[in-house]
């Protein structure tokens, strides 16, 4: 069977579209790397402002990487928890970008739909978190333990 042209033809021009680099829409675009890493830095001393959870989070895992290093882990181990700790740090990025993203839209009115999308979002921190004290427990506790006992003795 022949392929159907025209879905072809309107398949390509919404492609055409869809990867549009000039991105008319935004307000302002970075210019350059340099800004990009500005505007990243003004998001992240945002949510560190604003956010008790980021605050929490930033500490608890900062405490995590630093007793890692006391308890010398081994690099995957250290790894590990880096990348569960930026994966919980990330989550709550996303979670208050899409909660200024729902404002937004919604203002002050209530919404099914922007409870729906701030409760999965919410429930997204949640699991990383979970995910997080998971491997914690896993890595950090057994190398404690046996440092508290060898101490204690
Ligand atoms: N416009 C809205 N319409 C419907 N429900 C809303 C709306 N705004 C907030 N909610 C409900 O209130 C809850 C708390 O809203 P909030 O904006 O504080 O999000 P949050 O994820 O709990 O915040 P944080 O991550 O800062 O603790 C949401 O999870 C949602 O159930």
């Amino acid at each position: 069977m022949s392929p159907d042209l025209s879905t072809q033809t309107s398949n390509k021009v919404s492609d055409k579209v869809i990867a549009k680099p000039n991105r008319d829409l935004s307000w302002r675009v970075a210019a350059n790397l340099w800004i990009s890493f500005k505007y990243a830095w003004a998001g992240l001393s945002y949510a560190f402002r604003t956010q008790r959870n980021f605050r929490i989070h930033v500490i608890v895992g900062s405490l995590a990487i630093g007793l890692g290093a006391f308890l010398r882990l081994s690099a995957v181990e250290m790894s590990i928890i880096s990348l569960t700790i930026g994966a919980v740090l990330a989550m709550e990025l996303l979670n208050t970008a899409l909660e200024s993203v729902v404002d937004l839209t919604v203002k002050q009115s209530y919404h099914e739909l922007a409870k729906i999308a701030k409760d999965c979002a919410a429930g997204a921190v949640l699991i990383s978190a979970i995910a997080a004290i998971l491997v914690a427990g896993s890595l950090l506790l057994p190398p404690l333990l046996t440092l508290l006992q060898s101490t204690l003795r």
